[in-house]
């Protein structure tokens, strides 16, 4: 395997099985230093069994993974302190207070009163500093999971992965995990997201891999995942509710109050040739909009 130091993970050849369940079949991409990565995928894709594996709290059956070009099995240690992992479920000791408990898990890292002030500051940027002092039994979901967050950046690891941190959370404190993110990546840090939110991908992440039953199904840049479908959407609202000519309901996308989507594929369906369907059928038309794809289409098309 060739680990690049200047990847920030580089994941090669990864299966895992679960008995007859193949969760990872073979998974394979790297990620340079400073990247904002989106990991997407439907449920039971195998992304937090991928995210397990590079943390080293599950063993692949094959493959291996390097952050930085430290081989996550044979330099678990050091490959352990360059990564910051925020996971899914949230575990934590109930009876600690949130400050302390901060404190101690930098010691698990070594970290001594140096990572002190910057404790303080993600208490601060988290909006938790009110809480410093409150035993995490007391603390709401939402703070639990930024407690989590900061849990898992208290030894200031230049790869930070953040397994669905928005999710079930409030609109506003969504934001402010939106902030933090992209502050935490504008200082240089690689932030790999997962998440079941597909605009947060499409607005935070500058490339995306798409896993889909255990296999990689899209790896590219945001920009180009979005370009690569040519298609775009029209949406018209027919006058009188009038039925859509046949020859136009094979292109139907979706139809909601009183209004149809219809997918029209670049070059095959010219959005002139839904306005001659529709006179040629005498039907009127009373309101009408095109869009892009985006995200959400594009990854239904890849993962149905
Ligand atoms: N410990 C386990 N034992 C048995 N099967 C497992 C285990 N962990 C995961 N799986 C199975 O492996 C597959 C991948 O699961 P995984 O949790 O990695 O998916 P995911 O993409 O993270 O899904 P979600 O978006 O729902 O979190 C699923 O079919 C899951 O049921």
């Amino acid at each position: 395997m060739t680990n690049s130091p200047s990847n920030a993970l580089d994941i090669v050849g990864v299966r895992k099985s679960y008995g007859s369940l193949q969760a990872l079949k073979g998974v394979e991409f790297s990620i340079p230093r400073g990247e904002f990565f989106g990991l997407l995928g439907p449920n039971g894709a195998g992304k937090s069994t991928l995210i397990s594996i590079i943390a080293g709290l599950v063993q692949a059956d094959v493959g291996q993974i390097a952050v930085l070009g430290h081989d996550t099995v044979g330099d678990f240690r050091h490959a352990r302190r360059l990564l910051g992992v925020v996971p899914q479920e949230l575990v934590f000791d109930p009876f600690f207070k949130v400050r302390d408990m901060l404190r101690i898990q930098a010691g698990y890292y070594g970290a001594g009163r140096e990572v002190w002030p910057w404790i303080d500051e993600m208490l601060e940027r988290l909006d938790l500093t009110s809480k410093a002092n409150t035993s995490m039994r007391a603390l709401s979901g939402g703070m639990k999971r930024r407690v989590l967050i900061a849990q898992a950046l208290v030894h200031k690891p230049p790869v930070v992965i953040l397994d669905e941190p928005t999710a079930g959370v409030d609109v506003e404190l969504r934001r402010t995990l939106w902030q933090f993110m992209s502050d935490l990546h504008r200082q240089g840090q690689t932030v790999v997201l997962t998440t079941h939110y597909l605009e947060e991908a499409q607005e935070m992440c500058s490339r995306i891999a798409i896993l889909d039953r255990g296999e990689v199904k899209a790896l590219e840049s945001t920009r180009q995942l979005l370009r690569r479908h040519p298609f775009r959407f029209l949406r018209v609202k027919l006058a009188g509710n009038a039925a859509l000519p046949e020859a136009l309901r094979e292109l139907v996308a979706s139809e909601s109050d009183g209004s149809i989507e219809l997918k029209l594929e670049t070059g095959k369906h010219p959005i002139g040739s839904v306005f001659d369907a529709l006179r040629d059928a005498g039907v009127a038309i009373e309101d009408v909009q095109t869009r892009d794809p985006d995200l959400e289409d594009i990854f239904v098309e890849l993962t149905r």
